[in-house]
């Protein structure tokens, strides 16, 4: 046979004589060689945003009724922000909730070491940062996202409330995300509970009276956060929320039932006629 005559059958494709490549695309994918760059590029990057997703939402679909606690990655234990927070991680669990943090130091390792000792699930969303930092001791079930928008998408998606413990930018930002997409209807009957009314207190006073005069919200938006210092009323504050979300849609469905077997009637009368 001259090496016109050979063939090469790759997958779907056939090469003859010439046009057979050099190497094979196993040897091509498994060799390394050549540039690296499109390592970083944007279309790699889509796929590697798509498997943050993937692993992010097979993680977390069959998790129960669970609340997402935001707070400081820098209160350390000992403090009474920290007992504050282990507190409210445990009574969460308690009370049947699957707890979620963003699984670092801080008030967010305070709320899994509550919720992990009360016997509860708890999962830490951690987060690639420029600095050395792992999951901590307390998260049972955990993913470590390198894109803070899809960790993000996680909290809102696979909890039914949140609860802001004292805490900085980071947290900051949570809470405003978190009462921009109540207000703006994408999350809808979504309990938001700030706790420490000496910590955020200025802060509501300013929204309550700087925003709502100024008229950059509207007059009830203050009420999409619920402001309290006891731990037991955070839990209450959820329970009833959530009570009255399911007691709601259960109404609605009888109201759609009724509606549907009244206009079947009606169907029935008129093929009668
Ligand atoms: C010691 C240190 C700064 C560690 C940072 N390690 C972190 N690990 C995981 N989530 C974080 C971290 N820093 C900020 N966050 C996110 O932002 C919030 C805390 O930010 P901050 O400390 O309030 O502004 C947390 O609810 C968490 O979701």
């Amino acid at each position: 046979m001259t090496d016109a005559d050979k063939i090469r059958r790759a997958g779907p494709l056939t090469y003859r004589g010439r046009a057979i490549p050099e190497t094979t695309t196993d040897q091509r994918l498994l060799d390394r060689r050549g540039p690296v760059d499109w390592v970083h590029t944007d279309p790699w990057r889509v796929l590697r945003i798509q498997s943050e997703f993937v692993e992010g939402f097979g993680l977390l679909s069959e998790v129960g009724p669970a609340v997402s606690v935001f707070g400081s990655a820098r209160i350390r234990p000992g403090s009474d922000h920290y007992r504050l927070g282990e507190t409210i991680g445990g009574d969460l669990a308690r009370a049947g909730y699957t707890v979620i943090t963003g699984g670092g130091p801080g008030l967010m390792e305070a709320a899994n070491k509550g919720a992990q000792e009360a016997g509860g699930p708890s999962i830490g969303l951690g987060i690639e940062l420029p600095f050395e930092q792992s999951l901590n001791d307390y998260v049972d079930m955990g993913v470590t996202f390198r894109y803070f928008f899809v960790r993000k998408t996680m909290f809102v998606k696979y909890s039914q409330a949140f609860v802001v413990l004292p805490g900085g930018f980071g947290t900051l930002d949570e809470l405003f995300e978190s009462i921009t997409l109540v207000q703006t209807g994408k999350v809808t009957r979504f309990p938001v509970v700030l706790v420490g009314t000496d910590f955020w207190g200025g802060l509501v006073d300013w929204i309550r009276d700087r925003l709502r005069s100024e008229g950059v919200i509207s007059p009830d938006d203050p009420d999409l956060m619920y402001l309290t210092d006891d731990p037991g009323e955070v839990v209450d504050v959820i329970a009833k929320a959530h009570a009255d979300m399911a007691a709601r849609r259960e109404s609605e469905a009888r109201r759609d039932t009724e509606a549907r077997a009244v206009s079947g009637e009606a169907e029935a009368i008129r093929d009668e006629r």
